[in-house]
């Protein structure tokens, strides 16, 4: 498709977003009128903890962009902190029904960004614990802000990190600094996550980094899409058809752990311990 038309898609879908938006407004999309990229803002105040209602609308958005064949898209965040991970309120004392929808919804989050046709880039304008870091390591080049935090940490709340996002870290620095990292719940500082690959770039301010990011979008420019996105299902496809086949098991894992009592004891600790450092 000729870039003019693709642009004109764009804009249609950028009114859609922008009506979308103002109705539900947790997420924000505002698609480059130059480049055709998008730039999924996550607005969900005040550190876009993962809830349904904020992953419902991560997985509407994916769903517009890979319609209307985005050129690509930036994950970022509104505020100073890019994603705190999982709402830990959906696990705490969890209604079932919710909790069952609110995995699920996790789960196909992470199919579609994982395998998104178009190029993904996490702009990481502040701490990524848990689930935040999940969301960045689906995209294909994360950029970072200094005095950030970003990493699996969930053995230090006491539950487990499942196997996707054990495979996802995996994918991207290796077996060895995944089981190190995963073992001791390790938050990397941002100097930590690039000397180990777990980010790619560095950048001072949030908007140097969106241009870096529209940069590595623009990278692709002269490569055929359809080659693109087939080299990347052929580099992910293993991990992905892992993760489907066994998202039941997943899903009654996940019902089952968050229902014991020692689990519950750990994240109503950790709920207070949040609270009493805002206190202080
Ligand atoms: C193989 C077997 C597998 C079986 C499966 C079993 C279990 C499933 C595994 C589940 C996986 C979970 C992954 C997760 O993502 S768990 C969440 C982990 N997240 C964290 O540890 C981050 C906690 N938050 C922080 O460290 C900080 O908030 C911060 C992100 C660094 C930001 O700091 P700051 O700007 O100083 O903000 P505050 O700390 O003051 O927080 C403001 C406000 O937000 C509340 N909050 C923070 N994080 C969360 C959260 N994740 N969920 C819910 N609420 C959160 C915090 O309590 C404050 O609230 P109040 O204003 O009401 O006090």
């Amino acid at each position: 498709m000729a870039l003019s038309q693709h642009l004109s898609k764009s804009r249609q879908f950028l009114a859609i977003a922008r009506n979308y938006s103002a109705a539900a407004s947790l997420v924000n999309v505002e698609v480059n009128d130059k480049s055709g990229v998008a730039v999924v803002t996550l607005q969900r105040p005040p550190v876009n903890s993962l809830n349904l209602e904020l992953l419902t609308e991560i997985k509407q958005t994916l769903t517009g962009l890979e319609k209307n064949k985005s050129r690509g898209a930036i994950i970022t965040s509104a505020f100073k902190t890019f994603s705190a991970g999982l709402d830990i309120l959906e696990m705490y004392k969890p209604n079932p029904d919710r909790a069952k929808e609110f995995w699920t919804t996790l789960q196909d989050v992470w199919i579609s960004l994982y395998s998104a046709q178009f190029p993904t880039v996490a702009l990481i304008n502040g701490p990524a614990p848990a689930g935040g870091c999940l969301l960045s390591l689906c995209c294909e080049y994360r950029i970072m802000v200094p005095k950030a935090v970003i990493g699996l940490n969930e053995t230090q709340l006491g539950i487990v990190a499942p196997s996707w996002f054990a495979a996802s870290m995996e994918n991207v620095i290796g077996k060895r600094q995944t089981e190190l990292a995963l073992t001791t719940g390790k938050l990397f500082t941002t100097d930590e996550a690039l000397k180990v690959g777990l980010i790619d770039e560095v950048v001072q301010t949030k908007e140097e980094g969106l241009e870096k990011a529209q940069g590595f979008i623009g990278s692709f420019a002269r490569i055929s899409p359809f080659a693109r996105s087939l080299s990347k299902q052929t580099v992910r496809g293993g991990t992905i058809r892992s993760m489907v086949k066994g998202r039941e098991a997943d899903l009654q894992l996940f019902l089952a752990t968050i229902q014991q009592d020692q689990v519950q004891k750990g994240l109503g600790l950790y709920i207070e311990a949040l609270k009493k450092k805002q206190a202080a």
